[in-house]
């Protein structure tokens, strides 16, 4: 804060006045401070025209700033940190080029209802406007809105307070998700009294009312329930996000009904509670009757509600969101439970009580033959100690590491690799697993594996496919720089589903193979990292192990067989077949 004397600010020129001395502050600091004000204690971001002090002062101000070396990264940092705190992720680009590299993350925040704010800096409206070709000119604001929940620009800084304020409310009220805040380059340099600047400033009181379910709403989901043969719980990513992870693990177990989780709602009750469907899946969905969603939206993770993976027989679906328009969203909802997910499941424990009946003994133990069966066929296959190493006989050694570190966090994305982990690593505990999420997105893996780390402070273990990896794979500078406790695990197989495809024209790599051989753990080495190399599952254990009780940061490659895997990814009935045959 600077000391001035002073008359007026016009235009963002201060006219002094020799008889007064006054302190000024500026936008910059206003930014800071109204983040401060409102509980932000890390920005993600990278650095550069026109944030780059914004940056620098910030840490100055006691602000943890994480710089990274793609804004992609840094946006999936954040929105990760909204993920798992409930307060807004903050993501810093510059303009133009960073603003738009920031914001795919921002766009898939908002799809995977994760509160983050990308804030950017930009050029000069007057110019823009006029399309005057500014330095990194780009009308944001613009482009932004689209993708995201709310956009906002200031252009005076004693606005900067509410902008932030507005940008808070936005990113976590009702159905979170990103919001844009566009600062002007301008607007840093901006003086003002420094106490009409403090006084501007906005702490956001209660950002995410509770939304109370209305009584009618729940007697109707209670009838339902009360009336069911097959029910069954289906837990989304929304579940794990509320924290209400008490209220839902007793209405799990005092209904005694089956729960399914959806990927990131692994751990909200252990994988291996008794009540888990997750291994049973297929039977669950098609043989249940009525379905209580919580925090889960029926896309295309749930088939839309409808079709083969839901069988013939007639569902009747409760759902519960905060998000009124999303029900009926595919398919009829019988009984809409509107509400904040901690007060709505309040509300239904509130009903199991004495005249509560468990679920039809038939229907439990369908659901818990047909689950140990599936365990059962995959525990061989989870076992061996094979060399080259296959999918599964290296997930089972990971899936040991986890359950000797249940509250370590799981960062995963790949195609097998996460297909085949998502169902192999058993989750214990709530928003330990972090994933691609509603778009299956590639790309999310350091981003995440630095925000869970930074944020939570546990050991991180990232279980990437070798083609995921690349997306962000530069990121292990950034995981050395700050020391952060992150252990990745490459699962290369040479390329992307499978190492083995040719150019049938004998010209180029065939598209979806890479460097056979990489040595990944190579990269970690260039930055002060540790770098393995594994060839077979019990290897793969002691490293990671190692590296996990280390708290180093530590790349293992972890060498699979090029043939092993699936060689498309699992999306369903959704991935294209072409119906023109193979020239012989
Ligand atoms: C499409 C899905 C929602 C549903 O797939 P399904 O195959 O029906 O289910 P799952 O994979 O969950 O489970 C497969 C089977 O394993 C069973 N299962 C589950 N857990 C276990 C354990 N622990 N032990 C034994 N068996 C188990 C489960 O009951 C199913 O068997 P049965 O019950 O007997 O059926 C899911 O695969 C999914 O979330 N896919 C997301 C994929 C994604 O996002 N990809 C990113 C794109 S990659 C990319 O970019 C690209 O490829 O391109």
């Amino acid at each position: 804060m600077a000391t001035a004397e002073k008359t007026k600010i016009e235009d963002n020129v201060v006219h002094l006045d020799p008889a007064a001395e006054q302190e000024l502050t500026d936008g910059f600091h206003l930014v800071i401070d109204a983040l401060k004000l409102n509980g932000i204690e890390t920005i993600y971001g990278v650095p550069g025209i026109p944030i780059t002090d914004l940056g620098r002062m910030a840490q100055e101000e006691g602000i943890r700033v994480i710089s990274f070396r793609h804004e992609q990264n840094a946006g999936n940092a954040a929105a990760i940190a909204g993920f798992l705190t409930k307060k807004p992720g903050v993501c810093l680009t510059v303009s133009a080029p960073g603003f738009l590299n920031g914001l795919t993350a921002l766009a898939n925040a908002t799809t995977n209802c994760f509160p983050m704010i990308l804030i950017s800096g930009s050029s000069e409206r007057e110019i823009v406007d006029l399309q005057q070709g500014d330095y990194e000119e780009m009308d944001q604001l613009a482009i932004a809105k689209p993708l995201c929940k709310a956009a906002f620009r200031v252009l005076h800084a004693a606005d900067i307070g509410i902008g932030v304020a507005r940008a808070i409310r936005a990113a976590v009220s009702g159905r979170p998700g990103g919001v844009y805040l566009d600062l002007p380059a301008k607007l840093f340099s901006q003086a003002m009294d420094a106490e009409a600047g403090a006084k501007s400033l906005v702490k956001v009181i209660d950002a995410a009312p509770a939304q109370i379910p209305s009584p009618a709403a729940v007697d109707r989901a209670i009838d339902l329930l009360k009336g069911a043969k097959k029910p069954l719980i289906i837990l989304g990513k929304g579940a794990a996000y509320a924290q209400a992870d008490e209220e839902i693990r007793a209405f799990v177990e005092n209904s005694g009904i089956p729960f399914l989780p959806m990927s990131m709602a692994k751990g909200l009750l252990p994988d291996t509670h008794p009540q888990s469907a997750g291994a049973a899946r297929s039977t669950a969905l098609k043989d249940a009757d009525v379905v209580l969603l919580v925090g889960a939206r029926l896309n295309w993770l749930l088939s839309h509600g409808k079709g083969k993976t839901w069988g013939d027989k007639p569902k009747q679906f409760i759902q519960v969101d905060i998000e009124p328009r999303e029900m009926d969203s595919n398919v009829e909802i019988k009984a809409p439970l509107v509400g904040d997910i901690g007060s709505v499941i309040a509300a239904l424990n509130a009903r199991i009580d004495g005249s509560w009946q468990a679920p039809p003994a038939e229907w439990v133990e369908t659901i818990r033959s047909k689950k140990e069966a599936n365990i059962a066929k995959m525990a061989p296959k989870l076992l061996k100690n094979s060399v080259p190493m296959d999918f599964h006989s290296a997930l089972g050694a990971l899936k040991n590491v986890i359950k000797e570190r249940p509250d370590a966090i799981l960062v995963n994305e790949g195609a097998n690799t996460l297909d085949l982990a998502r169902g192999i690593i058993d989750m214990h505990q709530p928003r330990k697993r972090l994933d691609v999420g509603t778009w299956g997105v590639m790309g999310i893996g350091m981003g995440f594996a630095v925000g869970a780390a930074v944020e939570t402070g546990k050991p991180v273990l990232a279980v990437e496919g070798d083609s995921a990896f690349g997306f962000s794979g530069m990121e292990v500078e950034t995981i050395c720089r700050y020391d952060l406790p992150v252990t990745i695990v490459i699962f290369n197989n040479n390329g992307i589903y499978r190492g083995t495809d040719t150019d049938p024209t004998g010209r180029d790599p065939g598209t979806t193979v890479f460097v056979p051989g990489a040595r990944y753990d190579k990269m970690m080495e260039a930055f002060g990292g540790v770098g393995v190399h594994v060839t077979s599952p019990d290897e793969l254990y002691r490293a990671v192990s190692a590296a996990m009780d280390s708290g180093k940061p530590t790349l293992i490659n972890a060498v699979i067989d090029p043939a092993a895997g699936s060689e498309s990814g699992n999306i369903g009935s959704l991935n294209p077949q072409s119906v023109v045959k193979k020239k012989k």
